[in-house]
């Protein structure tokens, strides 16, 4: 990267084929690089600094470009200031086009969950790696995401916010207002957690096909921002999805989690092993301690949830045999706590989801990460609740039929008889909307595989519906919701304040999953799937009364606690 003389061969060697772009800081040009034969894009951004230390510190800002290196970010090629007018930086060319342009050409035909999920974890393997090595990205936004012929991501200009000026920048953001984030309109520097705001905003826009942030005026908008008020999700998403989309979008910097946090949720794991660097830093489960009998006892129940031990000698007398859509359904949907090479049981380490109390590591511009808090991460307790509906287009034996499957599943409490009464038993309910009814009453194991947590209640329901082969989806197809996660760090709260705390957590998360899930399918007129939802309270099963007894019995019961110690889930 030289000036002068030394830049004018640099730009030399490519041949300019045509030009792509041409924006407020300068123009894009796609290049030939002449003896490779290989296409490059050419950015020349003016520099409206003309003073030797600005220029000194773009040659530093493009050396730090040029150090960098990830799968999912666009590779830099070559740099050079060109007679200290323009910067001029050249990347790898995406032939897939920037992420707007592919939405617009979608005309409202919506991603799959599958392809938004795998966007969305190439993106934050992306954003993690530029943090990692403190760097800001500082203008995410759709346009700035492209995507290779395998349509793979490939984050583009980063940290070139910081080569363009103040009043340039600002002016930018004015210029596309729909990605500002609550601290900038409060005067607070950008930070980190900025670049996760931006990255929500971008991961909400590929997912509706529509600015997550939208009003007819700046005030109203600057209004929704600094409220954080976001319009729904189109329905086909899963609720884990739309759980991850909307924490990057939570208001307090803080609150939001990091990249890393985001890698670690069990939602992503089949999509980060998919991807080029499945380091084993964002797995959400990690090496428990060595308690043994309580390692042979996750693994029994593990082992009976996927059906390697016969759940009706399992569960004894009653028990019903689960059908098989029900055990490809578990299987499917859970992460298995062992480590299935060396057996050794793992421990769910998910973001938490709500309350992270963390120090912004870039609340000033560009910041040590304080690898103290980072060891921190690792220290979450944890429980999981999950609401599933669960895409089963792969069925041959479903294709195209609709219908509803529900299971209730808890893990023994020592404390509430009246609570293993009831949640003990599992209930299945397949409501076949064209043709035959087929219902089912099994009792299933716990699905949580936290140690610490010895009362755990899972609902899981799955529904499916009529989806195309095609990607691209119109309308609704599939759904695969919740896993509901309560956590706290350790240290904060007495370890019995927070079993209680998570045990009604996971019920109140239950209860509202449940209750969201009947509403939306109410709103929607589909009442055979809501019937089919509900039927497990019914008279026959376990009874709504009971049930309502029995959440109000243990929500009275349980000790009361300082609303600084209560982390709610939204
Ligand atoms: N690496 C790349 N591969 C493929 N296309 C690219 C690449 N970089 C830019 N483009 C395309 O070139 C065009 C111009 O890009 P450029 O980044 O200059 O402008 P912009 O995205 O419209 O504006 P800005 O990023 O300044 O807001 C856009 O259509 C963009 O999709």
């Amino acid at each position: 990267m030289e000036g002068g003389r030394g830049s004018e061969e640099q730009e030399e060697a490519y041949e300019v084929e045509e030009q792509i772009g041409r924006g407020a800081f300068g123009s894009a040009f796609l290049v030939l690089h002449k003896v490779e034969r290989k296409r490059y894009v050419m950015k020349r951004i003016r520099l409206t600094k003309q003073t030797e230390k600005f220029q000194r510190t773009a040659y530093q800002e493009m050396a730090l470009i040029a150090s960098l290196s990830s799968p999912y970010i666009v590779e830099y090629r070559d740099g050079w200031v060109d007679k200290g007018s323009s910067v001029c930086i050249v990347t790898g060319y995406c032939e897939g086009g920037d992420m707007a342009n592919k939405i617009k050409k979608a005309r409202g035909m919506l991603f799959s969950e599958e392809r938004v999920c795998k966007w969305l974890t190439q993106l934050l393997l992306a954003v993690d790696y530029l943090h990692s090595n403190r760097v800001l990205h500082r203008d995410l936004k759709c346009s700035n995401i492209f995507l290779t012929k395998d349509d793979d991501i490939r984050l583009g200009d980063f940290g070139l916010a910081k080569l363009l000026n103040a009043e340039d920048l600002a002016s930018s953001v004015v210029g596309t207002p729909k990605y500002m984030c609550p601290e900038i309109l409060a005067d607070i520097p950008y930070g980190y957690k900025s670049d996760i705001w931006s990255l929500g905003c971008c991961m909400f826009e590929i997912a509706a096909h529509r600015p997550a942030f939208r009003a007819p005026d700046m005030q109203g908008l600057i209004n929704k921002i600094n409220r954080s008020s976001i319009a729904p999700m189109p329905t086909i998403y899963s609720s884990s999805l739309k759980r991850l989309i909307k924490c990057m979008l939570r208001k307090n910097p803080e609150h939001r989690p990091t990249a890393s946090e985001l890698l670690r949720d069990p939602h992503l794991q089949q999509y980060l092993a998919a991807s080029w660097t499945p380091s084993p830093q964002y797995l959400p489960i990690k090496p428990n301690n060595n308690n043994i009998q309580e390692k042979q006892r996750i693994r029994r129940s593990w082992d009976f949830h996927v059906g390697r031990i016969n759940r009706d000698a399992e569960a004894g007398e009653g028990a019903v045999r689960q059908s098989e859509n029900f055990d490809q359904l578990v299987r499917k949907n859970s992460v298995s706590p062992f480590n299935e090479s060396t057996n050794e049981l793992l421990e769910i380490d998910p973001i938490n989801h709500d309350e992270i109390k963390r120090i912004d590591p870039g609340s000033s511009n560009i910041s040590v990460l304080d690898p103290e808090d980072k060891e921190k991460d690792n220290h979450y307790d944890s429980c999981i609740l999950s609401v599933d509906i669960a895409d089963e287009k792969e069925k041959p034996e479903d294709n195209g039929r609709n219908g509803v499957k529900m299971v209730v599943a808890s893990d023994t409490t020592k404390q509430n008889e009246e609570s293993e009464r009831i949640f003990k038993s599992s209930l299945e309910v397949e409501n076949n909307i064209v043709g035959s009814k087929d219902e089912e009453t099994q009792c299933a194991p716990p699905v949580t595989c936290n140690k610490k947590e010895e009362d755990s209640v899972t609902i899981s329901v799955s529904k499916r519906t009529k989806a195309g082969d095609s990607d691209e989806i119109a309308g609704v197809a599939e759904e695969t919701s919740s896993i509901s996660t309560v956590t706290h760090p350790h240290g904060e709260n007495t370890h019995g304040d927070w079993e209680s705390l998570n045990l009604i957590q996971q019920r109140a998360n239950a209860l509202e999953s449940l209750l969201e899930l009947c509403a939306q399918l109410l709103q929607q007129e589909r009442l055979e799937e809501l019937a089919g939802v509900l039927r497990p309270f019914g008279e026959e099963a376990v009874s709504s009364r009971e049930t309502a007894i029995w959440l109000t019995k243990s929500l009275m019961s349980v000790p009361k606690f300082g609303s600084d110690q209560v982390a709610l889930h939204k």
